[in-house]
Order: structure tokens, then C-alpha cells, then sequence
């Protein structure tokens, strides 16, 4: 048997997250050949230690069920952490799913295993993701949880401090205060949810005092200690808790992936791509790599461009004017183009309207916390983003997501009907405001 063999295929598909899963099916059911290359679980982080099992950790707590039903569900929910329901439909449409580290070996040919695999096409790179370590005195080697593990726990632990105030660490600080656990929340920053308006973030740093969070901004953990439990110093003050979960931001898969091989630098953290998803010659790259806003619809709305460039259909082009995300806190954030600060930073004459939702006949019916906050374009007279804080936000928010996505004129949305009493009427109020 030869050490290495290789392999002709129309399209190579590295890293089979959201947007190569989805881009791997599609091709192959256009008629391509196509091999896909995963070394962990098909599917990648969003249905096994991300989006999925952390929306029922907090579906879970908000119901008042306990830990082990939550655990139960994410059990059944990816199926023991086995991606048969991933992997089998992939095989079902004719794509040939390589297990093993891939790596790029020159434009258009990638090596896994001794087996080089030279794709005519070209390869759509989508490596994705790991949980960021920070370099903290002590930190290595201790039990620490990270997103991966923390989907795992089946028992509330007594105590937990949570490192980094993103949508990570508010989400699981309120799931896990809602379970039981007495939660700290460790954020640098002056605020929680920095790249988000800092109104939503009052709002939230509000609910997750009110659930019994300690939440500490502007705040450095400096020494970590485990012996039994956690010892943590944070600002000059020890802090002990059974368990420490870091949610400090991710590190992308690109290091150890061959990019030197097609004229990119591995040291680079994310990877440029055109409006076609084009990264290089026969290379597209789709994901939280492209650092266009890390979210599964992100990553799938990417590869339905890559895809359709790939086929030499006519398709559409990358367009981030209106990416909308939601935080899934409660009340959720949610949140669509740009914050008042980038509309600034980007020359935009801003416009800016806000309602509080305690003030709203909803909002005050359910003794509701939350916002909304517009941000327009007063030269075009369009909503550039806008944001809501409140019950069922990241519904609400759809709204504000077609208003920017489609340009629609303020004055076309305020002379809409809003239901009465809804929370989405406070939108009507924010725009009054403007
Ligand atoms: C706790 C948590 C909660 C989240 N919640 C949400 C949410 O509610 N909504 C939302 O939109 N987003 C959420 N996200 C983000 C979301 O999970 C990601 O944006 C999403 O997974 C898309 O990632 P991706 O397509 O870039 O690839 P990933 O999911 O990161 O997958 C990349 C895949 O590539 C594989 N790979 C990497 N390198 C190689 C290699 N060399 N060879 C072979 N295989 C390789 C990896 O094993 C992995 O399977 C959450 C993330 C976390 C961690
Ligand atoms: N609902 C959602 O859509 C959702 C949920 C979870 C995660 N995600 C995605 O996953 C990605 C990762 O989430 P995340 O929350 O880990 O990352 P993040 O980068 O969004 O937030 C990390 C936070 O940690 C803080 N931080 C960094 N170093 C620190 C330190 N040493 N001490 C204290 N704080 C520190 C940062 O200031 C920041 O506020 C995000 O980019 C997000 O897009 C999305």
C-alpha cells in the first residue's frame, strides 16, 4: 500500500460546520462530486456545545425545570453527542465525508491522512471555531469549563464564576442563576454585550442583578488557584466557587490549516472573502473565519452565496447591511445592522429614536424591562439599525430586520398598523422619536 494516495473530486468542502454542511449537500445534489473533511462532529459547534443545547440550558430555566431535564433534552436533542443526523443525510445526498484533519495542500487540493484530494472546482473552507484560553497566572491545567463542557453538566453547581460578559457569558449567568447557582460575572469591559448599544446593555447588567448575579465590569481576573474548588482574584479580591466557565471569545480553526499553502498567512484570525465568498484561487471560506458576525444564519447565508458561485449560477452577492442577532437573555437582545456608535464611526447623519418598553401598554401589562432603540439615516430618511430589548425580542425584532434589510422609508413604517397591545407598538414609539 503507498503512504499517500490522491483523489480527483469536483469540490472539497474542509470543515463541515453550519455553512459546509450546508454548501456540501447542495453541491452534491447539483451533481457535483463532493467530499467533505470533519475531525470532529458534523454539524460543528451550534447543534452540539452551542446554539441548540445552550437555548435549552435557558429554555429550561426560564421554565423553572431542573438541570437534569434541560441535560436530558440536549442528550436526545443531538442524539449523545453523535452526528448520524448530520452525517447521514450528507451521505444520503452523495457527499463522500472524510473523517481526519484536513489541511490545504496548494490552490484547490487538500491532504487528509496521506490522501490528497485535488478538487476541480475548487475547496469552501469552513474550520470555524474554538473557545479562547486566556493566558491567566494559574488558569492552565485547572478544570475549568468552556462552552464544550458546560453543555455536559447534569448537576447545578453551588456557586460558578463566569469569565467574559459576551453573548456567552450573559446567557449561561442567568440560565445558570435561574438553576440555583450563586453566578459572578467577570467582564473587562466598562459594560456587558460591548459591541451591542449600551442601552441594551443597562438593561441586561438590570435583569442579571435582579436573578442574583454578581456583575462585575471593568473587572480583571488576575490569579486563578483550584484545589478542590476555584480560588480567583479578581480587581485585588479572592473569590471562591465550585466552577469557572470562560466565555472570553473564540479562536478561529486557521493555524494548522495549510494557508500558507495558497499565499494567506495561518497567524491571520480571520480570512478575507469578496462579495462571491471568494478567498484565493479555487478557494471560498465561509463562517465565523470570515469574521462577518459569528452566527449559524451567517455561516448558512454564506454558503447559499458560495454555492451559487460555485455553480456559475446567477446568484446573489454577500450583503452585511442588515445582519440581525439576538441574544438570548430575558429579556433577548435583539439586534439588526448597525449601533448608533458604528453609524457615527461610519459618517452616517444619525438619527436616533428610543422607547422604553415599561412605558408600553405591553410592557407595562407584563411588568416588562426593555427598550427599543432606532438608529436612521436622516439624509435617505431609512432606518440604518435598530435594536429591542424585550420579551420575544429576537421576534420582535423581524420587524426592524425588513425595515433596514429592505430600506423601507420612516415614513412608509410609521404609517403602518401596529396591534394593540403588542410589544412590537413600541417600535411605533421609538420611530415617533426620531
Ligand atoms: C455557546 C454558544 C452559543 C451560540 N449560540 C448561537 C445562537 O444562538 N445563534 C447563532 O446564530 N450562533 C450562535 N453561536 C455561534 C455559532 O455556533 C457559530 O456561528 C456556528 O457554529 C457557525 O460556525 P461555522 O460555520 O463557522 O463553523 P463551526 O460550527 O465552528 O464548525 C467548523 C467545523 O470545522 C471542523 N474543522 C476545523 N478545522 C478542521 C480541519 N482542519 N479538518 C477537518 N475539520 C475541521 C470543526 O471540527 C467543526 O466541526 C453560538 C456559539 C456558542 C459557542
Ligand atoms: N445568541 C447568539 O447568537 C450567540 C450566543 C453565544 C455566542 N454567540 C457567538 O459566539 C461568539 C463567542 O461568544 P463569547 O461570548 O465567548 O465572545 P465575545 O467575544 O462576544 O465576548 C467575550 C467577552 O469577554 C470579554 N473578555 C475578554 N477577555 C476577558 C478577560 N480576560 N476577562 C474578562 N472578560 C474578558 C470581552 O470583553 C467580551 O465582552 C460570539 O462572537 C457570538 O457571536 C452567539
Amino acid at each position: 500500500m503507498p503512504d499517500s494516495s490522491e483523489d480527483h473530486v469536483d469540490v472539497v468542502v474542509l470543515g463541515l460546520g453550519a455553512g459546509g454542511e450546508y454548501a456540501a449537500r447542495k453541491l452534491a445534489e447539483a451533481g457535483l462530486t463532493v467530499v467533505g473533511v470533519e475531525q470532529e462532529l458534523v454539524g460543528g459547534e451550534c447543534p452540539f456545545w452551542g446554539c441548540t443545547p445552550s437555548k435549552l440550558l435557558i429554555h429550561s430555566a426560564q421554565q423553572g425545570d431542573d438541570l437534569a431535564r434541560a441535560a436530558a433534552r440536549i442528550r436526545e436533542a443531538n442524539h449523545d453527542w453523535h452526528d448520524d443526523q448530520h452525517a447521514g443525510p450528507l451521505e444520503e445526498a452523495g457527499v463522500r465525508v472524510v473523517r481526519g484533519h484536513g489541511r490545504l495542500a496548494g490552490p484547490g487540493r487538500v491532504e487528509v491522512d496521506g490522501t490528497t484530494y485535488d478538487a476541480r472546482l475548487g475547496v469552501v473552507l469552513n474550520s470555524g471555531t474554538a473557545p479562547a484560553v486566556p493566558p491567566i497566572d494559574g488558569l492552565a491545567g485547572t478544570p475549568y469549563w468552556t462552552n464544550r463542557d458546560v453543555m455536559r453538566v447534569r448537576e447545578v453547581p453551588a456557586s460558578l464564576v463566569v469569565l467574559g460578559g459576551g453573548p456567552i457569558g450573559c446567557e449561561l449567568a442567568q440560565a445558570f442563576a435561574r438553576f440555583g447557582s450563586r453566578v459572578t460575572l467577570v467582564e473587562a469591559e466598562d459594560r456587558l454585550l460591548g459591541p451591542e448599544e449600551p442601552e441594551a446593555a443597562e438593561v441586561v447588567t438590570r435583569v442579571l442583578r435582579a436573578d442574583g448575579v454578581d456583575v462585575r465590569v471593568g473587572a480583571e481576573l488576575t490569579r486563578v488557584e483550584h484545589d478542590g474548588g476555584f480560588v480567583l482574584e479578581v480587581g485585588g479580591e479572592l473569590l471562591s466557587a465550585e466552577h469557572l466557565l470562560v466565555a472570553v471569545g473564540r479562536k478561529p480553526h486557521l493555524d494548522d490549516i495549510g494557508l500558507e499553502t495558497v499565499g494567506l498567512d495561518p497567524a491571520q484570525d480571520q480570512v478575507e472573502t469578496d462579495e462571491h465568498l471568494r478567498a484565493g484561487d479555487r478557494l471560498w471560506a465561509v463562517g465565523d473565519i470570515t469574521g462577518r458576525g459569528a452566527f449559524t444564519h451567517v455561516s448558512l447565508y454564506q454558503a447559499k452565496v458560495a454555492v451559487a458561485d460555485l455553480l456559475g449560477a446567477d446568484g446573489p452577492v454577500a450583503d452585511y447591511h442588515a445582519v440581525s442577532r439576538v441574544t438570548f437573555t430575558d429579556p433577548e437582545v435583539g439586534a439588526v445592522g448597525l449601533t448608533e456608535a458604528q453609524a457615527r464611526a461610519a459618517g452616517v447623519a444619525v438619527g436616533v429614536g428610543h422607547a422604553d418598553i415599561p412605558r408600553s401598554a405591553r410592557g407595562w401589562i407584563n411588568e416588562a424591562d426593555g427598550i427599543v432603540k432606532v438608529v436612521a439615516d436622516t439624509d435617505r430618511g431609512v432606518l440604518v439599525g435598530g435594536t429591542v430589548v424585550a420579551p420575544y425580542g429576537g421576534e420582535v425584532l423581524g420587524l426592524l430586520s425588513a425595515a433596514v434589510h429592505a430600506e423601507i422609508p420612516v415614513e412608509t413604517l410609521r404609517g403602518m398598523h401596529f396591534a394593540y397591545p403588542t410589544f412590537h407598538r413600541a417600535i411605533a414609539a421609538a420611530l415617533a422619536d426620531l
